[in-house]
């Protein structure tokens, strides 16, 4: 048994997201939530001959509440999206406020549910949610994930395409680190399971690392003020949904990199925090998964001092972001 819900289920994520999920056998019973159109959405949903039973959720009546009820996984992808010249911080005015109420209903309801956080700037959302479970006294750093997963999948393209066959993007694998924002997204191209082409020169390989991290104003500038990825960010959502699905039943050896508070595993976080030379308690790292959330944070690895430069580079931005989550919920009346 197996109950999913999406906070923000009406939108242009979290739609298809729940279309996506609602194709899960493993999934029981799917709850969608939005301040607007969930009834339709759900009712839709619910025809898909698939186990999970579908129901949507509005504000009144306890909606959010009715949702949550029982949960075991809640994605987040409540909120407002880019337009160009927008930036993902410029988004925490607004969304800053949506995550911290609906992570104070999470806490309060579901609080051992998993949380897939979305919404951006992810780099400051997810210590938002942290915090009010820290306030609300059921903080698990375990179980908190920012969803980085576009950055992987785009990365995966990105290279089968250099590599000139899309058949391999399914299985290119490149972890990518840091955060999800610009130059804190830290694309480790050494560690690519589909080495690029011998010879392959420096201001491609920068062409490269720029794309992976400038992809979603490529998608914000192609929609033309219609919002930013979508489509690609609910299949990139499921993808590590379903990772945290199959790790709760029981298999083993998952590793996604998911943007996680390094108290997750302490002497692998400690690590982590040598290997970068910082101290930061958020970082996107490959983390192993299993059954109560993050069994361990690991290493890096061996990466090349281009690599280094740009995880060194990537750090005074990801300070700041944490630090505008977390003194927020500090400046908040829960
Ligand atoms: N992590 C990532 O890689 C990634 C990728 C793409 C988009 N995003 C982010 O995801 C968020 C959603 O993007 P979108 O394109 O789906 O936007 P959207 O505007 O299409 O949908 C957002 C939905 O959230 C709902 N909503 C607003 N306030 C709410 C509340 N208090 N409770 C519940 N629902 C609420 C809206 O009604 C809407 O249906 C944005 O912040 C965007 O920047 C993140
Ligand atoms: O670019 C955005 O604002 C949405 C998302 O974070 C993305 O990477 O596509």
């Amino acid at each position: 048994m197996v109950k999913a819900v999406v906070l923000g289920a009406a939108g242009g994520i979290g739609q298809p997201l729940s279309l996506l999920l609602k194709t899960n056998p493993l999934i029981t019973e799917l709850s969608l939530y939005d301040i607007v159109n969930t009834p339709g959405v759900a009712a839709d949903l619910s025809h898909i001959a698939t186990p999970a039973k579908v129901v949507g959720y509005l504000p009144p009546d306890d909606g959010l509440k009715k949702a949550l009820t029982g949960a075991e996984l809640v994605v987040i992808p409540a909120g407002v999206p880019r337009k160009p010249g927008v930036s993902r911080d410029d988004l925490f005015k607004i969304n800053a406020g949506i995550v911290r109420d609906l992570a104070t209903g999470i806490a309060t309801t579901a609080p051992k549910a998993f949380v897939l956080v979305i919404s951006n700037p992810v780099n400051s959302t997810v210590p938002i949610v942290a915090e009010v479970f820290k306030q609300k006294g059921v903080f698990d750093p375990k179980k908190i994930f920012g969803v980085t997963t576009l950055d992987v999948v785009r990365a995966s393209t990105f290279v089968s395409e250099v590599l000139g066959d899309l058949s391999l993007a399914p299985k290119v694998v490149v972890p990518v680190v840091g955060g999800h924002s610009g130059v804190t997204i830290v694309p480790l191209l050494s560690q690519s399971s589909h080495p690029l082409p011998s010879g392959f020169a420096k201001d491609e390989l920068d062409k490269l690392i720029n794309r992976i991290q400038f992809g979603g104003d490529e998608v914000v500038k192609a929609k033309d003020g219609a919002g930013s990825a979508t489509l690609s960010m609910a299949y990139a959502g499921y993808e590590f949904a379903n990772k945290i699905i199959r790790a709760v039943k029981g298999e083993k050896g998952i590793v996604a990199p998911t943007f996680v508070n390094l108290a997750a595993d302490k002497e692998g976080g400690e690590a982590l925090k040598k290997e970068i030379g910082s101290d930061l308690d958020y970082f996107s790292a490959p983390v192993e998964l299993g059954p109560e959330g993050v069994v361990s944070i690991k290493s890096l690895g061996k990466i090349t001092d281009a690599e280094t430069a740009l995880v060194k580079a990537a750090i005074p931005e990801l300070k700041t972001n944490v630090e505008k989550g977390v003194s927020f919920v500090g400046a908040s009346k829960l």
